[in-house]
């Protein structure tokens, strides 16, 4: 999969000013995107503690995810999906290819496909910022990397493609998600990877810092691979945007550079979208596909 588009212009100080026009949009009804209170179940969005259908199997998936996500586990894995020999394919035909995918760590989305999901979150950015075109094909792509579940890439269980991301190789932080079942990762009692620092240092920026593995690194190391033009607040939502410890807690600010900063802020946007665009109102495929379809013509296929 190779991913090569024009470089969007937009400028420095751009998301903060959409941001704030953003925020006052949400007070008026009927006029830009709204945030529903509740998601499908009735409950408050990433709701970890309410009692539903999803969160037995939810907390089951932040049990192994946080035993087996260490130091060591993601290293080798960066090393091994680095090697991208896994075949080529186009955007679509991976995107066609998440209509086989479920996500069971999401306490908000029910087993309806992935597929739906990338629409959604796309169809809604693209409401409220119909000019940046290329928030719309990151929105449709943020979570491609989800085919590592699938058998052709991997086959890989749950615990290693989804779920929110943290970085390893210092302490986890006590705001992520079920934090309590860190205790059974081998790296929570190792002196090396267990202070504020770890092996990183201060301002040393979140390139230099290692994070779990799953969709949202591997979906970066693709459009890496392939020299993507995307522009960098693209690549940083791809591969941030599972990080709520960061874009939502504030926590692990001190290893931000200031790079990151203003990257930050786009992701702060795309935030919201992505997570309360998640409904049971489903989105037409054939209507939208020749959009998408005209934005991944701007893409070249290697
Ligand atoms: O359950 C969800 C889902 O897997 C998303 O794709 C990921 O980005 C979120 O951070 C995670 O919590
Ligand atoms: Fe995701
Ligand atoms: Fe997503």
């Amino acid at each position: 999969m190779a991913i090569l588009i024009q470089q969007p212009h937009y400028f420095g100080d751009e998301a903060e000013e959409i941001a704030a026009s953003n925020n006052e949009k949400e007070m008026v009804l009927g006029g830009g995107f709204l945030v529903p209170k509740t998601n499908s179940f009735g409950h408050s969005f990433r709701d970890y503690e309410a009692e539903s259908e999803r969160q037995e199997g939810v907390q089951k998936f932040y049990r192994k995810n946080h035993s087996y996500q260490s130091y060591d586990f993601v290293k080798m894995m960066r090393e091994e999906y680095g090697k991208m020999k896994r075949g080529e394919m186009s955007i679509w035909e991976c995107f066609e290819m998440l209509s086989e995918v479920k996500d069971e760590s999401d306490p908000d989305l029910d087993d309806q496909p992935q597929t739906h999901h990338l629409l959604q979150t796309a169809e809604a950015i693209r409401k409220d910022y119909p000019n940046q075109d290329w928030l719309h094909l990151t929105a449709l792509i943020h979570d491609l990397g989800k085919v590592l579940l699938l058998p052709r890439f991997g086959g890989l269980p749950q615990w290693a493609v989804v779920g929110d991301t943290f970085p390893v190789g210092c302490r986890f932080d006590e705001s992520i998600v079920h934090h309590k079942y860190f205790k059974e990762n081998p790296d929570y009692n190792n002196p090396n990877f267990n202070t504020k620092y770890g092996v990183y240092s201060e301002k040393c920026g979140l390139d230099n810092v290692i994070m779990s593995w799953g969709h949202d690194d591997y979906m970066y190391l693709v459009a890496k691979k392939n020299n993507t033009t995307l522009p960098s607040a693209s690549l940083f939502i791809i591969r941030y945007h599972s990080f709520y410890a960061l874009h939502r807690e504030g926590a692990y600010k001190h290893v931000m550079n200031d790079k990151d900063v203003e990257n930050l802020k786009w992701l702060q946007i795309f935030n919201k979208y992505d997570l309360y665009s998640k409904s049971k109102v489903l989105i037409d495929v054939e209507e939208v596909k020749p959009y998408y379809l005209s934005l991944i013509a701007k893409v070249r296929i290697t």
